[in-house]
């Protein structure tokens, strides 16, 4: 059997999340128009006869110094340096730019650990396209394999899985067969929570919003689970951009989250209790910060 971490990096919107989902199938990260939304380490496992590849899905790379990216930028290097394999996604409907050389140049420095580039975005893009991303990917990282696919149709994903397990070292499966993702209970239903949020509030506010499920209570006999989660916004003036007009934007953002909560739950009676605090200047918090990144 084979075995692989494979750590996913690329600029923000290259599509690693939906690459994770596809490949996963399964709903482990969050997806969203924004750039920037994944803000942890979240795993997806894909487990068959060839072995197990357990997937990080770094937060975007970004080069700007500020606190609150210099701390994505962290995660992204700690999780790269762990990892048995690197998978470098490109978005080649977009211009290479400084983002994309900071992020070959750093791969490029990389000797002990095999990275794997991938064109995605395959089914909209032009051949121009195509051929400048592979050469500037042959270029820069003139080792690396270059395959080019499709994450949100699916096209080209089981040639990205024979070469990924290609280069996987022979071990046991770090996972039982089943699971596909490690993550807490508290940790996905927030996460759905979040990306509802994130897809329901305005432009300006996905930065500033992080969920926090305080209270998951079962009660067996009666076959329910009830769910209190918070909506912490940085500014008293976005809590009504979350609640909107009369509650309708939280009414909607809860009866969205619970069709997919519903989902870890199939069996049970479930409530959902959804509130909106403010907890200003949460991103200048390294406690928090901490906790949410790790
Ligand atoms: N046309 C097309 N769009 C895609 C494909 N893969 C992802 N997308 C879209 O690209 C956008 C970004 O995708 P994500 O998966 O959130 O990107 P990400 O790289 O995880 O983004 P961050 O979390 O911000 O780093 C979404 O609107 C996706 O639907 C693809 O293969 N083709």
């Amino acid at each position: 059997m084979k075995c692989a971490t494979v750590t996913i990096i690329g600029r923000p919107s290259a599509g690693k999340s939906t690459l994770v989902n596809t490949i996963c199938e399964a709903k482990v990260s969050i997806t969203a128009r924004t750039p920037q939304t994944t803000r942890n380490a979240i795993k997806g496992i894909y487990t068959d006869s060839r072995g197990q590849l357990v997937f990080t899905d770094t937060p975007g790379y970004h080069t700007s110094d500020k606190q609150f990216n210099k701390r994505l930028q962290d995660v992204a290097l700690s999780a790269l340096e762990d990892s048995d394999i690197i998978l470098y996604v490109i978005d080649a409907s977009r211009q290479p730019g400084e983002e994309e050389e900071a992020i070959a140049g750093l791969l490029s420095k990389i000797t002990k650990t095999p990275v794997i580039c991938g064109i995605n975005k395959a089914d909209i893009l032009t051949e121009i396209q195509k051929e400048t991303a592979t050469s500037f990917l042959q270029k820069q990282l003139p080792a690396s394999p270059v395959l080019t696919f499709s994450a949100q149709e699916d096209t080209g994903i089981d040639e990205l899985l024979i070469t990924l397990f290609s280069h996987a070292p022979e071990s046991e499966p770090l996972y039982p067969e089943e699971t596909f993702t490690d993550q807490p209970l508290e940790f996905r239903i927030a996460e759905i929570i979040r990306e509802k949020a994130i897809r329901l509030s305005r432009e300006e506010l996905p930065h500033s919003i992080f969920v926090e499920v305080s209270d998951l209570e079962y009660n067996e006999e009666e076959s329910k689970v009830w769910v209190r989660a918070f909506i912490n916004v940085e500014r008293e003036s976005q809590k009504g951009m979350v609640v909107g007009k009369g509650g309708d934007n939280i009414k909607k953002i809860r009866k969205e989250s619970f069709k997919d909560i519903k989902k870890i739950f199939p069996d049970l009676q479930l409530t959902i209790d959804l509130r909106v605090k403010t907890q200003e200047k949460w991103r200048q918090d390294s406690g928090l910060l901490d906790k949410l990144l790790t």
